[in-house]
């Protein structure tokens, strides 16, 4: 606990607004310096008392900076902080007092169980009487309760979906029973039917008197959620905004400073998009050995929707397209220059194909935590750019031209393309992720949630992009967890349940209430005759108005998702290894690029 010393001599405070609530979060003028970033620059932060209070702000603008000084991770360079009346916390001391963070990577121990992933941490504190078989039981009743299914809990959290780790750390903090409860991006890897338990989870404990601090950029979910928000920009608060005035308009016109702030452009026309020749198709594939098959065209011009409640098949569906994970039954199949079409069997295949592919899962499937910058978007690029000649040399000048475009384009906010890629904040990692499918210069993309973390500009600049590639005759495969992602961007929204493509959308038919219905099973499964060309063709005259069963969207599982047992554990079908990024040489992988950090 922490010494009377380390006590802020400040007696909590009445909050400015906050209805009158005590203060539980005062932050005077922090600054915190990274070598030459300053990542808080003379901020200010206050909260109360029974409030769920929003930070808000662009990509690398402080939050996370600010959520570990909050948390005792970061000591501030200069500025107060007093956090239930103390000063200057070590995490353990913030734990003691009451303080939970779920940071923004999600911190599990992969080689360790559910339940004692859940338990990290809290032995010793509270739970020190339990015994192996009540932590069992409690892990259990707690996964089911925040999954909404049954979780194996003595499975290794390794492997287990990204979802279903982010709920992890989310119930290791819950598991505290904390007066403050700081959540990091926490929703990002969540559906929407997840967010809502989520969000009962906060309601209860701000109405138990709890603070509960949120940073998300997902715009639509903060302004339903929040009681405040404080917006940052550059390391500064720039405004608080009390409910009545947390908008889109008036969140974007702090985070940016303007107040003009165009839609997202819209993407090619659908129905030229759908005449454009197929470039990517399944025939009877099958993701699950049980789920139905699959019969998928991908046309040119086409920005494809992928859509689905969490653990419905569709991440496996896109990570097969890419040649990530295997089906059960059949391979995707790619057009070749002479018009043919080629098997896709892994990721090599794939690539060569020109086929790339981005994961919103970063820490899994992205980022090569120990490299700079540069090699983390360029190293693919090694071989390719490669000189020939007695001894092939890299071809840096093409590779600095490719680094510095993309930087631009993304609008990646970094210091020295040296640094690690772990000292960019979240959403400038996952930026350098994107700048990487588009510097393979490949026909297809294929997206796995990617703007997990990026923020609502950034969002804007990635659609236009995209939308862009897909004019130029290429083609674009995008899954989202986030329904509002789709309007106005992909030409066509395929949803996907119990392993298979339940109902597909084009054209005026895209709407967020319909894909969100169709999501939980509530709509007639007609658009599935829009999955391939010809039926698209014979179905074009018949498919009438979409009609919606009447439904409420709460927890709802499918029957096979609850019926089999746990779904997921050590043998679960999402379990493969993370992906390394190597080239195959006479079948065996060999990692490419020398690694200094692209300092040369
Ligand atoms: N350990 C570190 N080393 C160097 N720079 C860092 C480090 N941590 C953060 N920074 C820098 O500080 C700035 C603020 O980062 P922070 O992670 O707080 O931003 P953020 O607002 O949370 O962004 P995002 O929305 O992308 O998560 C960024 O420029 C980031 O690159």
């Amino acid at each position: 606990m922490p010494s009377d010393a380390a006590r802020s001599d400040r007696a909590p405070a009445t909050g400015p607004s906050g209805a009158g609530k005590p203060v539980s979060i005062s932050v005077v003028g922090v600054r915190k310096h990274f070598g030459v970033t300053r990542a808080l620059d003379g901020c200010n932060f206050s909260a109360c008392f029974g409030e769920i209070h929003a930070i808000v702000g662009g990509n690398g603008c402080g939050k996370s900076t600010l959520a570990k000084i909050l948390s005792g991770v970061l000591p501030a360079d200069g500025g107060r902080v007093s956090v239930l009346g103390h000063a200057t916390l070590t995490p353990y001391e913030a734990r003691g007092i009451g303080v939970a963070t779920v940071f923004q990577e999600v911190l599990v121990a992969d080689e360790c169980s559910v339940v004692d992933n859940l338990f990290m941490g809290s032995d010793g504190l509270f739970t020190q009487r339990l015994s192996g078989a009540a932590k069992l039981r409690a892990a259990d009743a707690l996964m089911r309760d925040l999954a909404g299914e049954r979780v194996d809990v003595q499975a290794l959290a390794g492997t287990l979906p990204l979802n279903l780790k982010q709920w992890i750390t989310i119930g290791r903090a819950l598991l505290r029973n904390p007066r403050i409860l700081i959540l990091d991006e926490s929703s990002a890897a969540l559906d929407l039917d997840s967010t809502e338990r989520l969000f009962a989870k906060m309601r209860a404990l701000r109405d138990g008197g709890a603070t509960v601090l949120i940073v998300t950029h997902r715009i639509a979910e903060l302004i339903r959620i929040s009681d405040r928000a404080t917006v940052l920009r550059d390391g500064r608060d720039v405004g608080v905004l009390e409910k009545s005035e947390i908008t889109e308009h008036n969140l974007l016109s702090l985070m940016t400073g303007r107040s003009d702030h165009a839609k997202p452009v819209s993407s090619a026309s659908v129905e030229d998009a759908l005449h454009g020749e197929v470039v990517l198709r399944t025939r009877g594939l099958r993701i699950w050995p049980e789920s139905p098959s699959l019969d998928v065209d991908l046309h040119r011009g086409e920005i494809l929707g992928v859509a689905g409640l969490d653990g419905q098949g569709q991440s496996e569906f896109v990570r097969i397209l890419a040649g990530v994970q295997a089906a059960a039954a059949g391979h995707p199949e790619v057009r070749t220059g002479d018009g043919r079409f080629a098997a896709i069997h892994g990721l090599a295949e794939a690539t060569g194909h020109g086929v790339s592919y981005v994961s919103g899962d970063r820490k899994r499937e992205g980022i090569f935590a120990n490299l700079s910058i540069f090699e983390n978007m360029l190293m693919p690029l090694y071989r390719l750019k490669a000189r020939a000649g007695k001894i092939a040399t890299i071809d840096w000048k093409a590779l600095d031209a490719t680094f510095a475009y993309e930087v631009d384009n993304l609008l990646i906010k970094m210091g020295a393309r040296t640094n690690k890629i772990t000292s960019l904040s979240g959403g400038n990692q996952q930026k350098v992720l994107i700048g990487r499918g588009f510097a393979m210069n490949p026909d297809i993309m294929v997206l796995n949630d990617p703007a997990r973390g990026i923020d609502v500009g950034a969002k804007a600049e990635l659609y236009r992009h995209l939308s862009a590639f897909a004019a130029q005759g290429r083609a674009v495969v995008y899954m989202s967890s986030e329904i509002e992602e789709f309007v106005g961007f992909c030409s066509r929204v395929i949803v996907f349940r119990n392993g298979g493509a339940f109902d597909a959308f084009r054209g005026s038919a895209l709407d967020p209430a319909v894909i969100l219905a169709a999501m939980f099973g509530q709509t007639d499964g007609r658009g599935t005759r829009l999955l391939t060309s010809s039926q698209a063709t014979a179905a074009a005259t018949t498919v009438g108005p979409i009609k919606i069963r009447e439904f409420a969207p709460t927890v709802r599982r499918s029957a096979a998702a609850t019926a089999e047992g746990p779904r997921f554990g050590t043998a679960d079908r999402d379990s493969r290894p993370a992906i390394r990024i190597v080239e195959f040489q006479d079948g065996h992988p060999v990692e490419i690029g020398p690694t200094d950090g692209g300092q040369r």
